[in-house]
């Protein structure tokens, strides 16, 4: 019996050594003993600990020999994934490996041979237009690229996909297709399938049954997929011979996980495109400054779709300045009338508001008590559905008082605008209408989504209310106005990437105006109508927008100008979490002296959403204006940081390349 190393999912390092009956190779799929239990791991070495007598050493269960080993490249990427995101190897091969599989007992069995005809159903295919034939030429098909797509709204980027996906398999290659959220776009993974009908395509993503998930892993793994469809966590998919990455609205804040290790799905994907050698395509309207960043600088080539295949052109954007026009319940005349006319003709209207719930707050309008949530630092949002407060960050729910429980007025009041609220006020405004309103509480099943879009489509509806999820790559060829309300919020908030997001939501839920037939109106409702930012919305300016806010990055040294890692801690008091981070930035600033590219170590602050579920909230950032030197340091720093005594209630983690500071 030889000794090898194994990696569990497991939270820690995850390496353990076993005996193995048999000749095994790295990257062989094992199910080992652990505890009183068994879990399932990967050969990771040849090489064991010497030093560790063999009596400790326990056998292997059993060797999957069924199952091919876990391609080098891929074992790799779990390696980098741990290295850059200073998670535990153990922690990350837990994002790999599916909960079913690792529950399996015995080895799945060998599925029947698959004819595997992976070719593109040959059918009526739309002819390209000339700027996707020029986009398709420009995408190089071998050797490691990064293609921004940066194709307006409705410029027909997925034809592009399909192609260059069809060219893919037509090599004998397999393709990645990310997409931010599956259960919001149906219609694409429709479209991957009515295209590919002969291809065998998996979906993966967290809300697929567990078993699915499996099974998509263990058919991966032996190569009997041509297509992987998926969310963020598609990106640990096993390959055997990737041909090409596609990253569809690669600027969605979605493809960075928060839970666990919080890892960046497009920088991962990225990393993989590399090490196969393969092409990467990035594809949005409304790209992420990061990426527009990298193609300035010449690390990506940039590739343009600037018209719609139907013709269309894009629409009309207004501003309706509300401190000059008062908007009545938050709608204004300017508004209620555009809704009337595009009503009137039959077509349909979008009223955007990304605030669901009906207020957001509850106010006693004599001493102006306010509803909190126990539990967080946040105000309790009123649903009008079941009558109670909900708090929209840890699920408490409660029933108002009938009085104030400050000074026992009967002057409770329901204070802001929620979808539900707009949706009453329109209702009014128009009786006749049939409205529906779209979020997270009228929307909660996948079924019920792709119901309602499908009535959405066939012109079930009038009238929509809808928060984000209408802002995503949706096609409603009826829908011909978009009004935008309470916009306004994202035009100071203190976030480094507020202004990005703002823009890049308003560009897309404009983008759903006016997509075939009819020309599209958008009109936004605002108190800053002079802000450069609307200017550029209006022009459909992205190069505009994004030159502008990268050169006040650039100024302010700001990502993606420097790199930036957080360090949070959270306890059940809030003096303990800031103490911990104390130590933490002691410990930093005498190892960032040592370094050769200044590192900026700033103080520790009690983050903005201080309070969340009964735990308070700590952090401390540190940036770099040097990536490998900011890592080096971070290396560092983590392992000091291991070493630092805290209370047990206490816990820290380290994330590199924050979204949100
Ligand atoms: N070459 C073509 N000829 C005719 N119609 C096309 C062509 N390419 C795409 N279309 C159609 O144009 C519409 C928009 O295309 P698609 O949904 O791919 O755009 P998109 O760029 O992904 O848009 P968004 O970023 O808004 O999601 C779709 O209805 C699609 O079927
Ligand atoms: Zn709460």
């Amino acid at each position: 019996m030889r000794r090898v190393q194994v990696l569990l999912p497991f939270p820690g390092e995850g390496l353990f050594d076993y005996r193995v009956p048999e000749a095994v190779v790295p990257g062989q799929i094992v199910r080992v003993p652990f505890g009183r239990g068994a879990k399932l791991g990967i050969v990771w070495s040849l090489e064991a600990d010497p030093s560790v007598p063999d009596e400790r050493i326990k056998a292997v269960e059993a060797v999957w020999q069924g199952l091919p080993p876990l391609a080098a490249a891929d074992r790799e990427l779990l390696e980098f994934t741990a290295h850059y995101y200073l998670a535990p190897l153990g922690e990350v091969v837990a994002a790999m490996l599916p909960p079913a599989l690792r529950r399996r007992k015995r080895e799945p069995r060998t599925a029947k041979p698959d004819a595997g005809g992976s070719t593109m159903t040959v059918g009526l295919l739309p002819e390209l237009t000339p700027g996707q034939r020029a986009a398709l030429e420009a995408v190089p098909r071998e050797g490691f690229s990064v293609t921004l797509l940066h194709g307006i709204t409705g410029s027909g980027k997925t034809e592009v996909y399909l192609r260059l996906i069809a060219d893919c398999l037509a090599r004998g290659r397999q393709a990645l297709l990310l997409v931010p959220e599956i259960g919001l776009t149906p219609q694409l993974t429709e479209r991957v399938r009515a295209r590919f009908s002969s291809a065998r395509i998996v979906c993966l993503h967290s809300d697929a049954p567990a078993s699915e998930r499996s099974a998509a892993f263990v058919a991966a793994l032996r190569g009997e997929v041509d297509i992987v469809l998926g969310t963020r966590l598609a990106v640990f998919a096993p390959f055997v011979r990737l041909g090409l990455v596609v990253v569809d609205e690669e600027h969605d804040p979605s493809y960075k996980q928060f839970e666990g290790v919080p890892y960046s799905a497009r920088d991962l994907a990225v990393w993989r495109a590399r090490r196969w050698n393969v092409p990467i395509v990035l594809g949005s309207a409304t790209p992420s400054l990061e990426s527009w960043a990298a193609c300035e600088a010449g690390r990506y080539r940039r590739v343009a779709l600037s018209a719609r295949p139907s013709g269309q052109p894009l629409p009309t954007i207004e501003l309706i300045d509300t401190t000059q026009t008062s908007a009545e319940e938050g709608v204004s005349e300017p508004l209620a009338r555009a809704i009337e006319e595009t009503l009137g003709r039959g077509e349909q209207a979008l009223v955007f508001l990304n605030r669901r719930g009906y207020a957001p707050v509850v106010r006693c309008g004599h001493c102006g008590w306010v509803s909190r949530c126990p539990n967080c630092s946040v105000n309790l949002v009123f649903h009008r559905d079941d009558g109670r407060m909900h708090c929209h960050h840890c699920g408490h729910r409660e029933t108002p008082p009938r009085a104030c429980p400050e000074c026992g007025a009967l002057d409770l009041r329901p204070i802001g605008r929620g979808t539900q609220r707009l949706e009453e006020r329109l209702q009014a405004l128009f009786p006749q209408a049939r409205i529906a309103r779209i979020d997270r509480d009228a929307v909660k099943t996948l079924p019920q989504w792709e119901t309602l879009l499908e009535e959405v489509r066939a012109g079930q509806y009038d009238l929509l209310v809808g928060t984000q999820m209408m802002a995503k790559g949706h096609d409603f060829p009826s829908l011909t106005l978009v009004g935008v309300i309470g916009a306004d919020a994202g035009l100071y908030a203190a976030e480094v990437r507020a202004t990005e997001r703002m823009f890049q939501q308003l560009m897309q839920v404009a983008g759903r105006a006016g997509r075939a037939g009819a020309p599209g109106r958008v009109l936004i409702q605002t108190e800053f109508s002079q802000h450069p930012l609307f200017r550029e919305l209006a022009a459909h300016d992205y190069a505009a927008f994004a030159g502008r806010t990268l050169a006040e990055r650039r100024a302010l040294r700001l990502p993606p100008f420097a790199f930036q890692a957080l360090l949070r801690a959270d306890d059940e008091a809030l003096e303990p979490a800031l103490a911990f981070l104390e130590e933490a930035r002691s410990a930093a600033r005498s190892l960032a002296a040592s370094e050769a590219w200044p590192i900026r170590v700033f103080d520790p602050v009690p983050m903005r959403l201080v309070r969340l579920a009964r735990r308070e909230r700590a952090q401390l950032l540190v940036e770099g204006d040097h990536r490998p030197a900011l890592h080096a340091f971070l290396e560092r720093w983590a392992g000091a940081l291991r070493e630092l005594p805290h209370p047990r209630s206490l816990r820290w983690r380290l994330e590199v390349d924050p979204l949100e500071t």
